[in-house]
């Protein structure tokens, strides 16, 4: 089957996005791999398709595929090079677009300097909507939250890695780390997203708190690996950050592939103020390549 694609890029993640608002492509989670497949497909984090809304005060539905064929709720830097697709394949004429994921509606805006802005609702922190398995496991109570403590698979000699857990849409796990660079993200990343806490596997972040407004941040996602930079990661990490009390309400997040601005006017007592980020979407190219059936 010859598929018509762009490929995208936010910040570095990067992005196979199909156009199925005429016609559904019905590919399988094996196509999707195909895809993202950096030697044999196209080579992407993630497969976002462009769905006709079925609902009334909704444009378009957006669908997310990890690279590794499995379907997701969210995806922050996605939704950038949403609206830009949108709008350049001429799919809409609005510059702010209603869009319904997996786990609710967010709105992406193009702004005057080219950037996006994508009101990302609000974070929830209910475990079991995560979702988190607790059970026996004792909080460190910090500022009237909680991290976790989690011990990892093969690591029975270190001391549990402390966590602070939340759901932007999709699951987070995020870490404080004194240097990012120097954090084993490779090591340690893959342990946590497949820990048996966490059902549906989580994404991990691993955030340096460089001053009360700028964080480094690195993630290790789920059904991907560590990418260049996680949107949805950044706005937990924040979110994070401002619940423990680390950080203001502004705050740059410095990531591998560039820097993205995170707006959180919640608290410990405002909890549904929705997260706002902003950071770029670029197009890179178009074709088209040739999905084998069989997969
Ligand atoms: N890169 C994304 C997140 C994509 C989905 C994630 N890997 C998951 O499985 O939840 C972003 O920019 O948010």
């Amino acid at each position: 089957m010859l598929i018509r694609f762009t490929k995208m890029q936010g910040a570095g993640n990067d992005f196979v996005m199909l156009d199925e608002t005429r016609e559904r492509l019905n590919l399988t989670p094996g196509q999707y791999r195909f895809l993202a497949d950096r030697h044999f497909g196209v080579g992407a984090d993630q497969i976002l398709s462009v769905r006709p809304a079925l609902d009334p005060g909704i444009d378009f539905e957006y669908v997310i595929h990890n690279a590794d064929g499995g379907e997701v709720e969210q995806c922050g830097n996605g939704a950038r090079c949403f609206v830009r697709f949108v709008r350049e394949q001429g799919l809409t004429d609005k510059d702010t677009v209603r869009v319904k994921t997996l786990s609710g509606v967010i709105e992406p805006s193009l702004q005057p300097d080219g950037r996006v802005t994508v009101d990302m609702g609000a974070p929830i922190f209910d475990l079991a909507r995560v979702p988190f398995d607790a059970a026996g496991l004792t909080p460190q109570a910090v500022n009237s939250w909680s991290k976790w403590p989690l011990a990892l698979a093969g690591q029975a000699q270190a001391a549990p890695v402390l966590i602070a857990i939340l759901s932007m849409g999709n699951p987070h796990a995020v870490q404080r780390v004194d240097d990012v660079e120097t954090a084993p993200v490779l090591e340690t990343g893959p342990l946590i997203e497949g820990h048996a806490r966490f059902p549906r596997r989580v994404n991990a972040g691993f955030m340096q708190v460089v001053s009360r407004s700028q964080i480094r941040l690195r993630v290790y996602e789920r059904g991907a690996g560590e990418t260049l930079a996680c949107g949805s990661g950044a706005c937990a990490a924040v979110v994070a950050g401002i619940r423990l009390g680390l950080l203001d309400a502004r705050v740059d997040v410095l990531t591998h592939g560039g820097t993205l601005s995170i707006e959180w006017q919640g608290g410990l007592d405002a909890a549904a103020a929705p997260v706002l980020m902003t950071g770029p979407a670029t197009t890179v190219f178009e074709a088209s390549i040739n999905v084998p059936d069989h997969l």
